[in-house]
């Protein structure tokens, strides 16, 4: 089947996910259905199983093997929070590692994620934001059906970070990969995201469809209201 062909059939399939260490459970139950070019943002306090249950799709933990369904695309592309870029190698290099024949395809990549012309750059000589600007080429370059995203712009500085979300909004039009995005940051998660869930100690306990229009600007006063209905699941009370 071609990439998003399936329209009707889910990117992500996961039903009653559970995931233990040491009898206690991390993962408790989760259902989770995520359509070909959805952006799902997951918010949840520090502990609460995100970085689990990403660990679970991209398919990083063996532990989870029985524990219920979990259906995801054969083409998945994993972002984190540091770029994992490899020193010794340049950047094109690390865009197109693994893949032959793809050199053509890397710079078209790194063009659009604004880095052209440092294809041979080595990754010290990248500033943070830059490091996951390749970070995104690496993963965009394979066409991923599903892009999973572990707090990407958790470490780079507010101004970065904003424009970083311009990035991956562009890149997520013109490539349509279904997105499971973890971030802390409730703001982020309203401005790029399709659908916002929240875990809590293993388990979805809200889910927030963002109908809000495009840009979309926390001065706007159904940002703010999705705001404080994420930050009370979260269990924040201003
Ligand atoms: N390998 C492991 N062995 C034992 N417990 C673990 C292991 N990995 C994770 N845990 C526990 O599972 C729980 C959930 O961890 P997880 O990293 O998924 O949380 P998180 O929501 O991503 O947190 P944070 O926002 O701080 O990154 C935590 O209590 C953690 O201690």
């Amino acid at each position: 089947m071609a990439p998003h062909a399936g329209l009707l059939t889910a990117a992500v399939q996961v039903r009653g996910l559970t995931r233990k260490y040491d009898e206690r459970a991390v993962l408790d139950g989760v259902d989770l259905d995520i359509a070909p070019g959805e952006f799902v943002a997951l918010l949840g306090k520090s502990g609460s199983g995100k970085s689990t249950l990403l660990r679970a799709l991209a398919g990083l933990d063996a532990g989870v093997a029985g524990s219920g369904e979990l259906v995801v695309p054969a083409n998945v592309s994993v972002v984190f929070q540091d770029s994992r870029l490899l020193p010794w190698a340049r950047v094109l290099e690390n865009v197109v590692l693994g893949l032959t024949g793809a050199d053509e395809r890397g710079r078209k990549s790194l063009e659009e994620v604004g880095l052209a012309g440092r294809e041979k750059a080595w990754p010290n000589e990248l500033s943070g934001g830059e490091q996951q600007r390749v970070a995104l080429a690496r993963s965009l370059v394979r066409e991923p059906e599903l892009l999973l995203a572990d707090e990407p712009f958790g470490a780079l500085d507010a101004l970065t970070r904003l424009k970083m979300h311009v990035l991956l909004r562009k890149l997520c039009a013109a490539h349509q990969p279904a997105v499971l995005l973890v971030t802390h940051d409730v703001d982020e998660a309203i401005v790029l995201a399709d659908r916002v869930i929240v875990l809590d100690e293993g388990r979805i306990v809200a889910e927030e469809h963002v109908e809000l229009a495009a840009p979309r600007s926390p001065a706007d006063p159904g940002f703010a209201k999705m705001r404080s209905t994420l930050l009370e699941a979260l269990g924040v009370s201003l």
